[in-house]
Order: structure tokens, then sequence, then C-alpha cells
């Protein structure tokens, strides 16, 4: 690590991201094997071509017949051409597997990836790593690996059966080639930083369209088409610009790789046919080595081009290695044990502190203790943390300093799966999940029977809308299904954290688009569910929060204060300025005031 540290991001990135290729190769080690022997039997085959024709030209020279030399070049022809078919096929397969391989594991990833990380990116830029990033491995993971190796080898092939014709020769070729190899070490890491200047835009074109899509109606109603087109707009000329540098480099490479050898064609003919006119070597000889070199142009290109794609690879690679390094929540395929905590537990918060990047602390030292079983309501003003609270009880995020014990157990000595086991949450949002309604009430547990399902609905005052609707639960919401109001969505997500029988129940404002009968039932639920499950809601609505046992009031990331409606009325200003204004809404359907 400190060496590679010490290195320029460049290097560094391009030597990572070397590894990851190879990496990704490894597992098709045999058929990368078997291509490349494929390859190198074409190749040799190429090679022999020349001696065999060399062999021809003596064999009329001196008058024996050539038929031999004729079919063994057919054969030597055709024998290439079936292996590079069955090659290019071979390859192919191989490419294709390595993408499902990094797509697999990038899905995998993505998935896990801790809120931190997704905080910090947008879902468009991320998703264009698994999608596109992804296809720009596809042939620099084998052809271009392969192409490398077969170039190479070939190369020095020729070079020996070169050296073996005429040394002088061979030297003057090499001189050659030498100054195109320092070009292309000049050339090729500007392939690379062009191919990730690319697909970052690529993936910044997938985060405007993403934002745009995802809040379309805001963009619509607000008239802003146009200065989305442009962002976008913005962002495909960065891609179109960083796209033609890459092909103005590739074009370089082949230009280059093209001089070289016409370069060394002609300085072997001039040095070549001197040497024939001294009579220091024969014209059979020179013309097989000319053939060599006019050979040559086929390894060259397939190196050269080989590695403007391995540099093409390298770039995509450096930003699917940048997800390799991104933080994941690795416990949450652990296997959960039920008895981690067997009834609703009590749950002891210790001098909770947290900050999200780049802000103020969001929780400044928050102690609670609520108790086991029965409702906990939790006020305050917005952007009080009320909802970071929350977010670090089901360990979306790792608190910078304190505790969170439930039954007496650190969470933080659980694994996130045990903590979500024992944990629902209904979100502020309650976004559905693309399916039918029946799969989202399930999404939390899939086996649940239809009497449960049954039981939950008319707990959430669903089954007027699952009557309503043609095909029942089995209807399809989401984006492309049904649109549910607020208030539909809300009831959904409660039921889907009551059939998962928690034993905490966490409500984000889970009341808060609900109408007043609603939510009348709900509390009447909520009072039920309470006697084997430990409620925590935040809520906005009076009637809900003086519903709960114990109210605490967060203010600036503390608890001011902790007690009952009526005695929170007395003792704290805040409470008393909530209830009197904020709060007040429906005071009419309030316990306090019925
Ligand atoms: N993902 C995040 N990244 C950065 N800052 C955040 C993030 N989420 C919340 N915050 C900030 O943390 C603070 C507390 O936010 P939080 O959502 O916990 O408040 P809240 O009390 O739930 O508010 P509300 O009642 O409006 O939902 C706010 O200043 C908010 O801007």
């Amino acid at each position: 690590m400190g060496v590679t540290s010490r290195l320029p991001y460049g290097i560094r990135s391009g030597r990572e991201s070397l590894q990851t290729l190879l990496k990704l190769a490894w597992p098709h080690r045999g058929a990368l094997a078997l291509a490349l022997l494929l390859t190198l039997l074409a190749s040799a085959a190429g090679l022999m071509q020349p001696l065999v024709a060399r062999w021809a030209l003596d064999a009329l020279a001196g008058g024996d017949r050539m038929a031999g030399a004729m079919l063994l070049l057919a054969a030597l022809l055709l024998g290439a051409v079936v292996i590079n078919g069955f090659n290019a096929w071979l390859q192919q397969r191989i490419a294709e597997r390595v993408v499902r391989q990094v797509r697999r594991r990038l899905a995998h990833r993505l998935i896990r990836l801790r809120l931190a990380e997704l905080d910090r990116r947008s879902p468009g830029d991320l998703i264009s790593r698994a999608t596109s990033d992804s296809t720009l491995l596809q042939s620099a993971a084998t052809g271009g690996l392969i192409a490398l190796v077969n170039g190479l080898l070939t190369l020095v092939g020729a070079f020996a059966l070169m050296a073996t014709i005429h040394v002088g020769l061979f030297a003057a070729t090499l001189g050659v080639l030498v100054v195109l190899a320092l070009a292309l070490l000049f050339v090729l890491p500007r392939i690379r930083r062009a191919v990730t200047r690319a697909q970052a835009a690529v993936g910044e074109v997938g985060s405007v369209l993403d934002r745009t899509l995802g809040a379309i109606r805001t963009v619509k109603a607000n008239g802003g088409e146009r200065r989305e087109t442009a962002a976008v707009g913005t962002a495909i000329e960065r891609a179109y610009q960083a796209g033609l540098t890459g092909a103005r480099h590739r074009a370089m490479v082949s230009v280059l790789s093209a001089i070289s050898v016409q370069t060394a064609i002609l300085v072997v003919l001039g040095l070549g046919g001197f040497l024939v006119t001294t009579g220091g070597l024969t014209l059979s000889a020179l013309i097989a080595f000319l053939l060599y070199v006019f050979y040559l142009s086929s390894p060259i290109s397939a190196l050269t081009g080989s590695l403007s794609l391995l540099q093409q690879g390298l770039g995509a690679a450096v930003r699917i290695v940048e997800v390799e390094s991104m933080a994941v929540e690795e416990d949450v395929d652990s296997p959960v044990s039920t008895l981690v905590v067997p009834g609703p537990p009590q749950i002891e918060i210790q001098d909770l502190q947290f900050a999200y990047p780049t802000r103020r602390p969001a929780l400044r030292g928050v102690s609670i203790n609520v108790p086991a079983g029965g409702q906990t309501a939790l006020v305050g003003l917005s952007g009080a943390g009320k909802t970071t609270l929350f977010a670090l009880l089901e360990r979306f995020y790792e608190p910078d300093r304190g505790r969170i014990r439930l039954d007496g157990r650190d969470i933080a000595e659980l694994t996130r799966a045990e903590v979500r086991h024992l944990i629902a949450y209904v979100e502020q949002d309650a976004p559905m999940m693309d399916g039918t309604i029946g799969e989202n009430l399930t999404y939390g547990d899939p086996k649940a029977s239809p009497d449960e399902i049954a039981a939950v609905l008319r707990d959430a005052r669903l089954n007027d809308l699952v009557d309503q609707l043609e095909f029942g639960l089995e209807t399809p919401v989401g984006a492309h299904g049904v649109a549910l109001s607020g208030g539909e969505r809300q009831r959904v997500a409660i039921a889907r954290a009551l059939l998962r029988k928690p034993r905490v129940l966490l409500l984000d404002e889970a009341t808060a688009h609900l109408d007043a009968r609603n939510e009348l039932a709900l509390r009447e639920v909520l009072e039920t569910v309470s006697a084997r499950c430990t409620v925590l809601l935040i809520a906005h609505r009076l009637s809900t929060v003086a519903s709960a046992e114990q109210i605490m009031v967060l203010e600036d990331g503390i608890i001011r204060a902790t007690g009952t409606h009526e005695s929170l009325l007395r003792s704290d200003a805040l409470y008393r300025e909530l209830a009197t204004t904020q709060l007040l809404t429906d005071a009419a359907s309030s316990p306090t005031t019925r």
C-alpha cells in the first residue's frame, strides 16, 4: 500500500486495472490457454509460409518440382483458416463469461453498498458501471490478452527466423521498431485516460437522466425540461470529446505501426539490395527476409491493436476497481438466529453521536431508554435528527460514538441481518417496489400464509382497496403499474411491516398521509401490536403522538425532554409550541381533546 499510494494516480490506477483484468481472466485460464495455443498454431502456420515459399522458389530455380511445396502451402492456409474460425468463437465465449462474472459481482456489491457510499454517488453512475463499463472489459480480458501474448510470441519467432537469415538486416529492422515502441509508450496511457473520462461522462449521462426521470413531475411542473436537456447535453458532449481523443490516439497507434513496418521494408530493401549486389546475400534470402518484414505487419498490428484494446479495458476497469473499493455491508447475507431477542426488547441508547460527511453532527449525544413493548413517540422540529436516529437503529450508518442496546445486546455485535430481522421500518416516503401489491406486502416475508396476509390487510385497512382492484393482490403497482396514493402506499408499507411480526416497529411519519378515519384505525392496531413489539414512532400528528406512553422531544441532535403528553405540555416549551402549532392540525381527533 505504501509504495502504491506514492505512485502517481495514472500509474497506480493502470497497475490496479491490469491486476483486475488479470484477476478477471484467471478463472478462465484453461480456455484462454487453449485459445492462445490455437492462436499460436495459426500464427506458426503463417510463419511457415515464407519458408515454404522460399523452398518453392529455390525448387523452381533448381529446376525441381514445386508441387509438394504448393500442397504444404495450401494445407497451411486452410489449417490457419479453420483454427482461426474456432478460436474466434472460443474467445467470444470467454469474453461473454468474463462480462457475466463482472456484472454478477458488481450487482452483488452495488446492492450491498453502505448507505454512506450511496449518499456520495449517483445511482445512474453506479448503474453505468455494471452496464457499459463491464462491456468494455469484454474484449480486453480475452482477445486483448491473447492477441498481446500471441503478438509478442509471433514477433519473437519472426525475429529469431529473421536473425538466422541475416543479423545485419535484422538489427536494422529492430532499430526501426524500437522507435515505434517508444512512441507507443507515450500514446497508450492517453487512450486509457480518454476511455476513463468517456466512461465517467457516460455515467454522468445516466446520473442526470436518473435524477430527471426520478423527479419528472417536479421537472415538468417547473418547466425544467430545457435545463435538464442541457445538463445531459453537457455530459454527452464530454463523452463525445473524450471518445474523439481516444479515437485520435488509437488512429495514431495504427498509423505509427504501419509507418514503422513500411520504413522497415524500405530499409531492408535498400540495405538488402546493396548486400545482394555485393554478394553478401542471396536473392532468395532477401525475398524471404522481405516476406518476414511484410509478415511483421500482422503481429505488430495485432500487438498494437491489442495494446489499445487493453488500454480501453483498463480505462473501464478503473471504474470497476472503484466499486471494488467501496464499502459494502458484508453481514447482510449471514444466517439469522431468531432467538437473539425473544420478545419485545427494551431499547437503550447511550450517548449516540453521528454526523453525515461534510455536515455538522445530526445527533449530538442522544441517550434514551425505550421500555420493552408499548409506544414511544419522537417529536421535534424538521431536521432535529429523528430519522437519523432510526437509520442508526437499522444500522444503515454506524455511530461516531455511543451505543444502542436491544435487551442489553449491543447492536454493533449483531449482524446487520439480525438487527434488520428484528426491526420493521416504515419509511417516510413508503416507495412501492415494482411488482404486484401482494409482492409488495410479502417483500419482507415471502413465506407469509394467506391468513396472515388477510389479517394485515384488515389491520392496515387495505381490504377495500384490494377488493376494488380488478386483479386484487395480483394488481401491479409501482413504476409499471397502478399508481397508489400517498396514504395507500403508507398503508401497504405498514401492512408489510406488520406481516414480518417484528420485535421492534419503527414508524417514520407513517400516518402523515392517512385520513382521520384510517389514522384512528391504525392507532387501534398499534395499541394491539405494541403488546408484542416495541413501537417507536416519529409523528407530526398530535393524535398519534399523544397516544404514546412516552414522548421524547428531540432538538438539534439532543433529547431536550421526555415525558407524557400532559407532563410535557406543562414542562417543555418546545413541546407546548409543537402541540399548539405543528401538531395541532388534527387536535380534534386527539385522545386528549376527545
Ligand atoms: N443522507 C444524508 N446526508 C447528509 N445529511 C443528511 C442526510 N440525511 C439527513 N441529513 C441531515 O441531518 C440532519 C437531520 O436529519 P433527519 O432527517 O434526521 O431529521 P428529521 O428530524 O427526521 O427531520 P424531518 O422531520 O424533516 O424528517 C438534517 O440537517 C439533514 O439535512
